[in-house]
């Protein structure tokens, strides 16, 4: 399967709104739009009202990484809002998983988990077969521009694993640090979406078409070395 890239919308540029998404709406797999709290990471950033005025402009899948703790409360938000698939972290509903996976899929949209670097490919054995995808964090949640951490590496390699052996349908997912450095050896993963950022695509020039362009040349370069 060829590689599918995900903007990081936290990272666009907000003054160019209209302008980033139109020139991405052709090119992006997905949209990844970051929520906080605040508390369960000490950051707030985009919101449900965020992504109600994007589906406005975009039939790109809007995909939400839920960083909070109280994903019951935000997830009816979202669904409203219009996002196409809604990811939380495990750790914040361990009480209640199968309800919150179950809510999402009821309201017709997909849904998935997101796996802090600490988190354990095997968390998700109990509920992986209801699971549209799963996100691997290779950087501690919460900011962007972090180091990238290569123990997730193994953990992608894993989940294909427990995929294949199992017969699981869930995309494979890497977030944070995904730029000219990591391409190669997170392809060789076998990870199925790639989120990029500012160091992977907003900050390659100020204009997100010529970005766009100089990251798949990038890709194509380092992952062909
Ligand atoms: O969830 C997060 C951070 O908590 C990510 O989606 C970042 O928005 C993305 O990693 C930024 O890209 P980089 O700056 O890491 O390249
Ligand atoms: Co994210």
């Amino acid at each position: 399967m060829a590689a599918k890239f995900s903007p990081s919308l936290m990272c666009m540029d907000l003054t160019q709104f209209r302008e980033q998404i139109t020139a991405m709406n052709g090119r992006a797999d997905f949209y990844h739009v970051d929520i906080m709290d605040g508390s369960y990471v000490k950051n707030i950033t985009l919101s449900p009202f965020f992504i109600e005025n994007l589906k406005k402009i975009t039939d790109v899948p809007i995909d939400v990484h839920l960083m909070v703790n109280h994903p019951e409360d935000i997830i009816p938000m979202c669904i409203d809002a219009g996002a196409d698939i809604i990811s939380f972290h495990p750790e914040t509903a361990n009480n209640k998983i199968f309800r919150l996976l179950n809510q999402i899929k009821d309201a017709g949209r997909r849904c998935g988990v997101v796996l802090n670097p600490a988190t354990p490919a095997d968390a998700i054995k109990e509920y992986a077969h209801l699971l549209d995808k799963v996100t691997v964090m290779s950087v501690d949640p919460g900011y962007a521009g972090q180091k990238f951490i290569p123990e997730s590496l193994n953990k992608i390699k894993q989940l294909i694993a427990m995929r294949e052996a199992h017969g699981y349908h869930y995309l494979t997912e890497i977030d944070g640090s995904c730029n000219e450095k990591t391409f190669n050896v997170i392809s060789q993963s076998g990870v199925d979406v790639f989120i990029v950022g500012t160091s992977g695509l907003f900050s390659l020039a100020d204009n997100v078409s010529d970005a766009w362009d100089k990251m798949v040349d990038i890709y194509q370069r380092e992952v062909a070395a």
